[in-house]
């Protein structure tokens, strides 16, 4: 019955990947080397271990070059902000990301700003940032890019609709903000002080929930109709003599489906998008780096200026 709500993420991603895999191609052609994607993992965190293991094997799939590093969750500053300089001096390397969130006694914004901005295919240096808070071109963080790729997909021009998107990190829900505004649609940013969350959600045709509570958006808090987007990855306590919990977003989704217009599941929704934009950011940057920038219309799911 809901089939056609279904806003199918993965497919999308794979699709995506397979027209950077032709441009990777191209590349390697007229520049006698691979794209190159860089990946820094600090500590032994089990789902950062899968996540970056999966950035690799897709790097590699698409045509590309993959660099792992890995550092002991006891390494000192010093180490990782020389590994960023080594990664920002390499010419084999166009994109460097380090995992995120990092072990407690290592400064998030110190280590992203060593970051070359011409290298931050994650979006988080300030200089990109800032380049999305004015308007101007620049890497833009791969979770709210992809999110907005399947919302023009599914619902193409966004303008005038009112978006709520819940959550303001740095990494997800600002940045979400920016873009869905340069669309032109009205955007509020809920957060953990808003008042009556569930009142603010019933106005929106657009809702992304990038909270981090496992199945927090109920059902009759969703405008029929409206698409929402559930970017939360929360894994569940394991059942009753099972070793590992379900995945699950933060929409209660067997209800929210019945009203919403689309939505996407959780796995095989925006997760997979993430990596696929991370690749497509890997490969901007590589053009940039000889030289010969892709042009707009050569660009896969290009969505913005
Ligand atoms: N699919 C993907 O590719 C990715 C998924 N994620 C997932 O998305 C989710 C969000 O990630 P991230 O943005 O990094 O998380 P953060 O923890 O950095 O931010 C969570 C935000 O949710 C807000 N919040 C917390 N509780 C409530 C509440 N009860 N009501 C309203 N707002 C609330 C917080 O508000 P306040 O600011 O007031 O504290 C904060 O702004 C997580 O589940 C994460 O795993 C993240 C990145 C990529
Ligand atoms: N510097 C940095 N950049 C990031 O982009 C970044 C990060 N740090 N730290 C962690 C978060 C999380 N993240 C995800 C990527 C892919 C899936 C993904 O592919 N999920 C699949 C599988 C889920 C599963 O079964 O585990 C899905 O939703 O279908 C999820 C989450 C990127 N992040």
């Amino acid at each position: 019955m809901s089939e056609n709500k279904v806003i199918d993420g993965k497919d999308f991603a794979e699709r995506l990947r397979g027209s950077i895999a032709t441009l990777a191609a191209e590349f390697e052609a007229k520049a006698g080397r691979k794209a190159g994607l860089a990946v820094v993992l600090v500590g032994e965190d089990p789902a950062s271990q899968v996540y970056v293991s999966s950035k690799g094997k897709q790097t590699v799939a698409c045509g590309m070059a993959s660099f792992e590093y890995k550092l002991p969750a006891d390494a000192d500053e010093a180490t990782l902000l020389g590994m960023i300089e080594q990664l920002n001096a390499d010419p084999a390397v166009d994109g460097i990301l380090v995992q995120l969130p990092l072990p407690r006694h290592l400064d998030e914004q110190k280590v992203i700003a060593t970051i070359s901005p011409d290298k931050d295919v994650d979006g988080f240096h300030v200089t990109n940032a800032g380049r999305l808070a004015v308007g101007q071109a620049g890497y833009v963080p791969c979770t709210p890019l992809g999110c907005l790729m399947l919302l023009k997909d599914r619902l193409g021009d966004l303008s005038g609709m009112n978006a709520v998107v819940i959550g303001r990190s740095n990494i997800v829900g600002k940045p979400m903000a920016q873009l869905l505004l340069a669309e032109s649609c009205t955007v509020t940013v809920a957060h953990s002080r808003t008042k009556d969350l569930p009142e603010v959600v019933r106005r929106a045709d657009i809702v992304v929930a990038a909270v981090g509570r496992p199945e927090m958006v109920k059902a009759d808090w969703i405008k029929p109709g409206a698409t929402v987007i559930d970017v939360g990855i929360n894994r569940l306590p394991p059942a009753e003599g099972k070793t590992k919990g379900r995945i699950v977003g933060d929409v209660d989704y067997q209800g929210a489906v019945q009203v919403a217009g689309a939505i996407t599941p959780v796995p095989g929704g925006v997760g997979p998008m993430t990596i696929a934009v991370l690749l497509r950011n890997a490969l901007v940057a590589a053009y940039d780096h000889i030289g010969a920038p892709l042009a707009a219309e050569r660009l896969p799911e290009n969505t913005i200026a």
